[in-house]
């Protein structure tokens, strides 16, 4: 009998979600859950440290080695798809043992579509196919407001100047990542209640596309098997996912800004905490997140903040030779204070 030779792609995923959604929980949720699985990740942040990979190596499965997960820092990914990821995917599938699934973090503020379009480039389109886009929420930004625009603001600019662009950076790539998604992870449902989890779902569901779930989440606690195996192929379906950028409508993110603070050792970290509380909730900003050295501590402090929630956690013991200092990314809107943020940081 004749034999048929099947090619069989290597299965991406794409996860994107606004800046503090909950990707990189969702992702070290999902090593931990591996079971043996060869994955690779490539991880894309916006700001300069770099602080996504280090928490996806924090979390020491030995499943997942440091070869298997690639950051890229050059900017957002959305915008350096040729020269960034372009030639890291080709790395990964032109490896002896190819990965067998691979997981993709787009920073907070990409675009997925671009990255989805750039399966169909022929370097990779033989090989590799995206299983699925998964976009990650944060419920109670949405329930907060975070996302939408003040409509009544609207119709009055808008009646001023009707050529007016009527939706705020956020809200444009809220819809956008919602827009390309072929699941939704309703995630942080633990702050908000039932009822409030149902307004945000109706609210979500015009910026859908047809047939796609959400499924509900904390600290993006969810089986792989609902994550993973989605099959969508969604390269050859990108017609479906309507994007503002579609007319060739340029994307840079001049809309957002960060910055890097440097804080030597912090010997209050809860007054740290307080003074990002403070800056958060009197500047623009989006998201604060990074390592702190605590004199005495022989551990690594992670802080972390979405709007002005803050988080603090102890990860890992510095390591021999690392340098023991706190440095903190500051990511928020253009035009933010950075001198007085930085500033009022230090203080
Ligand atoms: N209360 C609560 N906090 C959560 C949940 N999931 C994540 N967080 C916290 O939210 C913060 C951001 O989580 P990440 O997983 O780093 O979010 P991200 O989307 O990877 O963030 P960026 O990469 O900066 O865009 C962290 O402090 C998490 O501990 C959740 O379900 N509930």
């Amino acid at each position: 009998m004749a034999q048929t030779t099947r090619t069989t792609k290597i299965p991406a995923t794409v996860v994107t979600g606004f800046l503090g959604a909950g990707k990189t929980s969702l992702i070290r949720h999902m090593i931990e859950q591996a079971g043996g699985r060869r994955l690779a990740f490539i991880i894309n942040e916006f700001g300069d440290l770099g602080v996504d990979r280090e928490l996806v190596r924090g979390c020491g499965d030995e499943s997942c080695t440091d070869d298997d997960i690639v950051e890229l820092t050059n900017g957002c990914i959305c915008c350096t798809v040729a020269d960034d990821f372009l030639p890291t995917i080709t790395a990964l599938l032109d490896r002896p043992e190819p990965p067998e699934h691979i997981i993709i973090e787009t920073s907070g503020l990409a675009l997925p579509k671009p990255l989805v379009k750039a399966f169909g480039w022929p370097e990779v389109r033989t090989r590799a196919t995206v299983d699925g886009v998964i976009a990650v929420v944060d419920a109670a930004a949405v329930a907060a407001g975070r996302f939408a625009t003040d409509v009544e603001a609207v119709q009055a600019q808008r009646a001023a100047d009707p050529s007016l662009d009527h939706e705020s950076p956020l809200e444009e790539l809220f819809e956008e990542q919602l827009a390309c998604a072929d699941l939704i992870v309703l995630n942080k449902t633990d702050l908000v209640d039932a009822a409030t989890l149902e307004r945000v779902k109706a609210g979500m569901a015009e910026h859908l596309r047809p047939a796609v779930h959400a499924v509900t989440a904390v600290g993006g606690a969810l089986d792989p098997a609902v994550l993973l195996g989605l099959d969508a192929a969604a390269e050859d379906d990108l017609d479906s996912r309507p994007s503002h950028h579609d007319d060739g409508h340029e994307h840079d993110h001049d809309d957002f800004a960060s910055i890097v603070v440097d804080l030597g050792e912090v010997a209050d970290p809860a007054a740290l905490e307080a003074r990002i509380k403070d800056v958060a909730s009197r500047h623009d900003i989006l998201r604060v997140k990074g390592f702190v050295a605590v004199p005495e501590k022989p551990m690594r402090l992670i802080v972390q903040g979405v709007g002005d929630r803050v988080q603090r956690y102890f990860d890992r013991p510095w390591e021999a030779g690392e340098i023991r200092t706190s440095r903190l990314v500051v990511i928020g809107q253009a035009g933010f204070d950075a001198e007085a943020v930085a500033a009022e940081l230090r203080a």
